[in-house]
């Protein structure tokens, strides 16, 4: 059965300039759908964007975006959330669902900086700011002589951080500063070889209530198959490493004409221990291809690099 668009639909979005560009391109895309439905934004502040003294991963990680998204589509104070795929929880909350993933920006890590041109550019010492495992990781495998230290906030306090000299560089999402209109911050590109992408990076999703068969239906058309694919076998990798601790972990996938291509690597915070994997497989399995590629992780020491960061964890 087809279902009509309701009179009026709200959008919950946390309020960062660059979530609201994102529920902004979602309002637009409906509008242009539904042009008799009125669509507005319900902005709020998560708990996510109070905490900026501690790195995330230590104090409740990503559900911390979502939260109060949820809370009001419960409260049917709104009816469907935008969030970027990144900052979405593996296992969503009962009684939630991704209705629909959009086409992927951008995928790749971004070097910002005002006096250097790429990470190899930097002298032994130099400063780099990022708050992801996986980037510090990273780094310190191909630099060791880098200092990595924490960055949090959203895109604009960022960049302001790096303006005031408090980093030589930072470490940005390219799709984050595509969006917000500042492409030109960009210094250099870090290409997949040489730094995976987060899983889902780059990707919007919206979430709904599961119950909400009327919305799935109308949020169908947002959703872009290959990408949603690619992410499915991206996070069923984090789903397989994720749970017992946090652990520096990329996953990025690419689809053509029903063929999957994935890589991913798990490594200790140090970078002193790194393992990839890659696998070629079907897109329409994309949960079996991630299985895959966590196997392969396994079979090169996953285990043991899981073992030493609950080490450090608890050390
Ligand atoms: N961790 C925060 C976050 N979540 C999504 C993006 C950027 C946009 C995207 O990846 O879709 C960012 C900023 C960043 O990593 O630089």
């Amino acid at each position: 059965m087809k279902v009509s668009p309701p009179s009026k639909l709200i959008i919950a979005s946390r309020e960062s300039r660059l979530a609201m560009w994102q529920a902004e391109h979602v309002r637009a895309k409906l509008s242009a759908l539904y042009p008799q439905c009125s669509i507005e934004i319900l902005g709020m502040t998560t708990k996510g964007d109070q905490i900026l003294d501690r790195t995330l991963s230590k104090v409740g990680g990503k559900g911390l975006f979502v939260k109060e998204l949820e809370v009001a589509m419960e409260e049917r104070r709104a009816d469907l959330a935008v969030h970027s795929l990144k900052d979405v929880p593996m296992e969503l909350p009962e009684g939630f669902a991704l209705a629909a993933v959009l086409e992927r920006e951008d995928p790749r890590d971004a070097f910002v900086s005002n006096d250097y041109a790429s990470l190899a550019d930097l002298p032994d010492g130099a400063v780099v700011g990022t708050s992801s495992l996986r980037r510090q990781a990273l780094i310190a495998a191909r630099f060791p002589g880098l200092i990595v230290r924490p960055l949090r906030g959203n895109l604009d306090t960022r960049l302001g951080k790096l303006d005031r000299g408090e980093y030589a560089a930072i470490i940005l999402a390219a799709a984050g500063l595509k969006r917000l209109g500042v492409p030109q911050r960009i210094r250099a590109y870090i290409e997949p070889e040489q730094s995976l992408p987060a899983p889902g990076q780059g990707a919007m999703a919206i979430e709904i209530l599961a119950g909400r068969d009327d919305l799935t239906q109308l949020l169908a058309p947002l959703n872009h198959e290959a990408t949603a694919q690619a992410v499915r076998a991206e996070r069923t990798v984090s789903r397989v490493f994720g749970g017992s601790c946090q652990i520096p972990l990329a996953a990025f996938a690419t689809v053509s004409n029903g063929a999957m291509h994935l890589r991913a690597m798990v490594g200790t915070p140090d970078g002193t221990r790194i393992a990839v994997a890659e696998v070629d497989g079907a897109a329409g399995t994309p949960e079996a291809v991630g299985q895959q590629v966590a196997a392969l992780l396994e079979a090169k020491g996953a285990g043991d690099i899981l073992a030493a960061c609950r080490a450090m964890e608890a050390g």
